[in-house]
């Protein structure tokens, strides 16, 4: 079990489980339109085992369950996504009454077992129909996504506890649009440079267009990793520097200092939109929480072959997951005290942090890793930043993405043959922790 207590985070700490729409839905029924993972997953090469999320866990069908078990964990919170596809097929115009009333019921279902909804608007599945007309490389986006936005908010907005405009812009843009590596799959510096700024052009105009519809505790969630360099030489320092640039000092210096990292913008510039400065002051546009997603370090060294960034990811020697990221608490520490002494003073959630492993019910690793992430808070917690609460990555086993379903992240376990959800000990761990006692429904 866990070495802390409930107590030891503030008494008004949440505790909470985490998913995403494509991830656990499935459901592509009832009207919702393509996704960019529906084409890209279906795309030969894109996806371990050419594996998609076309039922995933199930979600659709059984909420009711999955939101049981949030119940009995004893969490407090339950961080969801809405499908912008789900809502609004084509991404503008019609709207699906069935996805309406879809969330309509989860939203109600949350509420019903006291647990606060905490949302996410976009969580990488765009319509394929904005993906036509160019997806984040069009800067029609920011308003396209300022319409769901709305639509969103006119329909569950008196629910919600939060609202998070973009789970993690860096890999909607830099991820998806120069690694290739998600949905649409680019290689291309210009698509990233222009997607990294569209992405913050759409959140800040949504925000701004939320808050003309009275809309209250906004923000945004970021995935942030501990960027050393592999030695100590100048060189792979730099290319730590720079790797930070890209992965983390972009989004903070955008969405808190309205001005990207020179640095960085010295690659990007070329390719930027024009007049992108003129955007910053609504990229910067004034949140009330901000979230955090953090997972691992990354060593980096200098690689001059690499062409327009110039590094390379290195092999650290710690502890790993089923993925290969190392295990890294003090990294945690290091970036909410960094973001809480550096950027804003607002409060801040843990959104996501969780492990992969291959298999299996007992997961001890997961327990000792969620044991000293959770110590890593309260560490930040002692140094001043302002930590509200902490979201485990994920609730059940789901898609992960390119990965396929191999790489397991829940708290419970789940069969997709007969998608029997069993809890593993890390969720008893939990349920410990929150309530006192090991017991299910
Ligand atoms: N990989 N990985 C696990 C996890 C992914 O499943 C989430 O959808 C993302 O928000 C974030 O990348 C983290």
């Amino acid at each position: 079990m866990f070495s802390h207590k409930r107590a030891d985070f503030g008494e008004d700490f949440l505790f909470g489980a985490a998913t995403a729409a494509y991830q656990i839905e499935g459901g592509q029924t009832d009207g919702r339109g393509s996704s960019i993972w529906d084409t890209f997953s279906t795309t030969p090469g894109n996806v371990h085992n050419s594996e998609t999320g076309k039922f995933a866990c199930d979600h659709y069908n059984r909420w009711p369950e999955d939101l049981d078990l949030l119940a009995d964990g004893g969490f407090d919170a339950y961080r969801f996504s809405f499908a912008w596809p789900r809502l609004i097929p084509e991404g503008v115009g019609q709207v699906n009454q069935k996805g309406v009333d879809f969330y309509d019921r989860l939203i109600d279902g949350m509420l019903e077992r006291g647990l606060k909804p905490f949302a996410t608007l976009y969580h990488w599945d765009l319509p394929s129909a904005l993906q036509d007309k160019g997806g984040w490389l069009n800067r029609d986006i920011a308003d396209w996504f300022a319409d769901y936005a709305v639509m969103v908010h006119k329909n569950f907005g008196d629910r919600l506890e939060t609202t998070a405009t973009i789970n993690e812009p860096w890999c909607v843009a830099f991820l998806s649009h120069m690694l290739g590596v998600h949905a649409p799959g680019y290689r291309d510096i210009r698509a990233a440079a222009r997607a990294s700024h569209h992405v913050l052009l759409a959140h800040g105009t949504a925000i701004n267009a939320l808050r003309a519809e009275g809309g209250k505790n906004l923000g945004i969630v970021c995935n942030f990793e501990v960027a050393q360099g592999a030695t100590g030489k100048p060189e792979d320092m730099g290319a730590a520097r720079l790797w930070d640039g890209i992965f983390n000092r972009w989004y903070l210096d955008g969405l808190f200092k309205g001005k990207y990292p020179s640095d960085v913008l010295a690659h990007f510039a070329p390719h930027m939109p024009d007049d992108f400065a003129d955007d910053m002051a609504v990229v910067s546009t004034p949140i009330d929480w901000f979230g955090v997603n953090y997972y691992t370090r990354g060593l980096y060294e200098h690689a001059p072959e690499r062409g327009a960034f110039p590094l390379r990811k290195v092999d650290g020697p710690l502890e790993k997951t089923a993925i290969g990221w190392e295990i890294f608490p003090e990294g945690l520490e290091e970036i909410l005290t960094r973001i809480s002494a550096d950027y804003t003073d607002i409060p801040l959630y843990v959104t996501e942090n969780g492990m992969a492993e291959i298999e299996g019910t007992d997961d001890p690793r997961r327990i000792a890793y969620y044991n000293g992430h959770l110590g890593a808070v309260l560490a930040a917690q002692k140094r001043g930043a302002d930590v509200r609460g902490y979201f485990g990555w994920s609730l059940l086993d789901n898609y992960e993405w390119a990965e396929g379903y191999d790489k397991r992240f829940g708290l419970v376990h789940v069969d997709y043959k007969t998608q029997k959800r069993t809890p593993k000990s890390s969720y008893r761990a939990f349920q410990s922790l929150l309530t006192g006692a090991n017991r299910s429904r």
